[in-house]
């Protein structure tokens, strides 16, 4: 599913109704009764008063289209036009007029008190959002900016049409007002400011519905920002041939762990069998190896020589890393403390797909400028304070700007990025992004990252292309959380080792 900006949709809009020949009436209709049609089950009894405020836009417009298919349906609908009638102009002007001339009335803003217009609003169950839609431009201003933040403080249920008045729809930094939203229900494609935050949490819950926009018209405008959905997930997870052995699903080496940190290599460790890799060796330093082999019987074990309690050389010959490995994932838990050589002798001394995450990431940035010439791809896994410091940029910079500064990263060095955060981004070297739906606050915590390293390892040695390895990993990583949440577990008390466990019931659904 494609995730645009607004200025993208805008051009989307117009190639149907340009290059197509779709004409704007039609898809404010089908937008329209789309909407209601997904939100009726949540209006519960006909009784219930429902306000829809519009605005001078085409997202006023359909707020026309909604107003009537409420009204035809039976529902007891109030319909405010915010601007002066002689203001709407175009396709809402004309849905206006369907409007009425289909016998219905319209409450015009400007003839009420401000008082008693939000006394009317008071006595409605339900608030319908069509005051501004992705025409927003720069702050608000009267009589929205006054009406949004009375509309936000009426504590009833809102439901936002495309997307929450007030916001814009590309990548947001800061919201200054916009509507609170409890559902929004948007229209073709999910914008982009719902996947950013602060942006995201006035969305409330996100439901996007088909307004007849043809495929065509999306992909030739942007093709490049889609969000990673359960439907993908099914078509893409690689399926156990019978007549499969333990060599058809990957040699996999994890290059992990140090005296002081003994618990990530057995994450990483036992979350990449769970997902299905053929053969797991553990590359761990000498004085760690008691403690970690107690706690895996699953793999075998290469011993590394320590400094500093920690991997001062994986001595891997050049055959073993041609021969004996299909991929690695090298980082959890290897500390800081040494030169870190061993991980720019695996850039250029192995040809297949490397994993690099947490301290791994540390050391990468002494080593940056290789990556560009690597044979074999580079999947990098950083949370936004790895992230920054491979960037030399703060944590805020890029939190506010997470879609376009992974992209340039991606680009510029040849790797695929995995971004971790509240809706974790996939970005190809080419610079194609994959937003991921699914995870909660359970996932911040220690020893999460761990476990998602493993899996990505264990599905990149199983598929032939990697975009949908690494985000089938991101995918059922969060969903692990997300069952975890939902039958019993506080998100305070989850554990990474949690998420291995339940990993056979997370796949089970797949
Ligand atoms: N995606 C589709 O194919 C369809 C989408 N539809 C809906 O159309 C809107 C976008 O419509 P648009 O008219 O481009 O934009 P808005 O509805 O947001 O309105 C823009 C007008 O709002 C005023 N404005 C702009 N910025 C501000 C501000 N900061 N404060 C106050 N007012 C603002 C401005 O009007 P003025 O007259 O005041 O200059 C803008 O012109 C999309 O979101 C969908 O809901 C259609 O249904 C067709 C299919
Ligand atoms: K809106």
């Amino acid at each position: 599913m494609n995730v645009v900006t607004g200025e993208e949709m805008h051009q989307i809009d117009r190639y149907a109704i340009e290059e197509i020949g779709l004409k704007e009436e039609l898809l404010m209709e089908n937008a329209g009764l789309a909407f209601v049609n997904c939100i009726l089950p949540l209006l519960e009894k006909k009784t219930d008063r429902v306000a829809v405020l519009i605005g001078v836009g085409n997202n006023g417009g359909d707020g026309f289209v909604i107003s009537r298919s409420l009204l035809e349906k039976g529902y007891q609908v109030d319909v405010w036009l915010i601007p002066p009638l002689e203001k709407v102009k175009g396709t809402a002007k004309y849905h206006m007029e369907v409007f009425a001339k289909c016998g219905y009335q319209i409450l015009n803003f400007e003839n009420f008190t401000y008082e008693h217009f939000l006394e009317k609003l008071t006595s409605c169950t339900y608030l319908i959002d069509a005051l501004l839609g992705t025409g927003i431009r720069g702050s608000l201003r009267s009589p929205y900016k006054e009406i949004i933040p009375a509309v936000n403080k009426l504590d009833r249920t809102v439901i936002s049409v495309d997307l929450p008045s007030g916001l814009p729809s590309s990548e947001v930094c800061e919201v200054e007002e916009a509507i609170k939203a409890t559902y929004t229900v948007t229209l073709q494609c999910p914008k982009l400011s719902a996947f950013t935050y602060p942006a995201r949490e006035y969305y409330g819950e996100l439901s996007v519905v088909d307004i007849g926009i043809p495929r065509l018209a999306i992909n030739e405008i942007s093709n490049e920002r889609f969000l990673w959905t359960e439907k993908d997930v099914k078509r893409t997870l690689p399926v156990r041939k019978p007549s499969s052995h333990k060599g058809s699903h990957g040699k996999a080496l994890i290059i992990a762990g140090s005296k002081t940190m003994t618990g990530a290599p057995v994450l990483t460790t036992k979350a990449c069998h769970r997902l299905g890799a053929g053969l797991v060796t553990l590359a761990i330093p000498d004085v760690a190896h008691e403690v970690v082999a107690s706690q895996i019987i699953e793999a075998t074990f290469h011993l590394c020589s320590s400094k500093n309690g920690e991997i001062n050389d994986t001595h891997l010959s050049d055959k073993q890393l041609k021969d004996r490995y299909d991929a690695i994932a090298v980082g959890p838990g290897i500390g800081r403390n040494n030169t870190g050589s061993f991980l720019k002798t695996l850039l250029t001394d192995f040809q297949k797909p490397i994993i690099i995450d947490a301290d791994g990431l540390y050391y990468l940035k002494r080593y940056i400028s290789t990556l560009r010439t690597r044979g074999g791809a580079t999947i990098l896994t950083p949370h936004s304070g790895e992230f920054a410091f491979l960037i030399n940029e703060s944590i805020k910079t890029v939190e506010e700007n997470r879609f376009s500064l992974s992209k340039q990263f991606a680009m510029q060095h040849g790797v695929y990025l995995l971004l971790k955060g509240p809706n974790t981004i996939v970005t190809t070297p080419t610079g194609n992004q994959f937003i991921n739906p699914t995870g909660n606050s359970a996932l911040a915590k220690g020893g999460s990252g761990d476990v998602l390293t493993g899996m990505v390892l264990a599905l990149v040695m199983q598929q032939q292309d990697l975009q949908p390895a690494i985000s089938n990993a991101a995918f059922l990583h969060g969903k692990a959380a997300d069952i975890l949440t939902s039958h019993g577990f506080s998100p305070l008390s989850v554990l990474a080792s949690d998420l291995v466990e339940i990993m056979p019931q997370v796949l089970d659904r797949f």
